[in-house]
């Protein structure tokens, strides 16, 4: 199965990258290839997958094969280790699912007061994976300079932060100039996205969005950026329209608001 995604971006300044590109100051950051498993045909924790047994128990795959019904059973903050190319088990492995690209029914749309967002065109059961947020992979101090540049307007850069045992690693994907669809998705305070963190060919972090609830054909999706203080006035309105608009967002910093 390729990796397919034939979206484009309503937006002309905005070029559509599919998958993270990880920018030449920030290469020396993931320069390490993952190791393939072993398996023949399934890859299972019982058949001793190695990508499976790096990824913890904390994940796994339910369907094989049919990616209609692909869900995750995930924990937050633990990252996934798909098949790869260097893996001797088939495409149909039942480890690889984002490899293969977004859902095909995504649609970007004008938001009553959050400028663009994404719907989709069918309903997306709970547990499926919906798209990448995928953009330029750039350093810190690039993530900070770019960050103050544009203060004022719609903020971009995601910035993953993974904790192993006592280290904190800080990822800054920006899909400001370069990116996917996953770009246009809004804030809600009750968001019906989860977001997990996976690895495939390298160590370069993917974040996969996957639904946590049935979504009803043409709703909004949205996930949660983590950062509405209501005390924090300073920082910008939140339009999600739940719990009221009383609350304001006030990202303690490069979140994605
Ligand atoms: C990652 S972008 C989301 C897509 C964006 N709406 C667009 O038109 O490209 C994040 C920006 O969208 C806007 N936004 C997202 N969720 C919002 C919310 N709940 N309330 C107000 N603005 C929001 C903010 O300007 C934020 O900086």
């Amino acid at each position: 199965m390729e990796f397919e995604d034939n979206y484009e971006h309503p937006l002309s300044n905005v070029f559509y990258f599919p998958k993270n590109m990880v920018t030449k100051e920030a290469e020396s950051l993931y320069n390490y290839n993952l190791a393939g498993c072993n398996c023949y045909k399934q890859c299972t924790l019982e058949s001793n997958c190695s990508c499976i047994i790096r990824s913890g128990t904390y994940y796994k795959y339910q369907a094989a094969v049919n990616l209609e019904g692909y869900s995750i059973e995930g924990k937050n903050n633990s990252c996934s280790y798909e098949c790869n190319s260097n893996c001797k088990c088939g495409e149909f492995c039942g480890n690889r699912l984002v490899q293969y690209g977004p859902r095909k029914d995504l649609v970007v749309k004008p938001t009553s007061n959050k400028g663009l967002g994404l719907f989709s065109n069918n309903k997306i059961p709970k547990g499926c994976f919906v798209c990448e947020y995928a953009g330029e992979i750039i350093t810190e101090v690039e993530a900070n300079s770019r960050f103050e540049a544009n203060k004022h307007k719609p903020n971009y850069i995601f910035c993953i932060k993974e904790t192993y045992a006592e280290k904190t690693i800080k990822t800054y994907i920006d899909p400001t100039f370069y990116g996917n669809i996953g770009r246009y998705i809004n804030h809600s305070c009750e968001p019906n996205t989860k977001l997990f963190i996976f690895r495939i060919e390298d160590t370069v972090p993917i974040l996969g969005i996957f639904s946590d609830e049935d979504i009803p054909e043409g709703n909004e999706i949205t996930y949660s950026y983590g950062t509405v203080d209501i005390n924090n006035k300073s920082g910008k309105k939140c339009y999600c329209g739940n719990k009221g608009e009383k609350y304001i967002y006030s990202p303690p910093h490069l979140s994605v608001l």
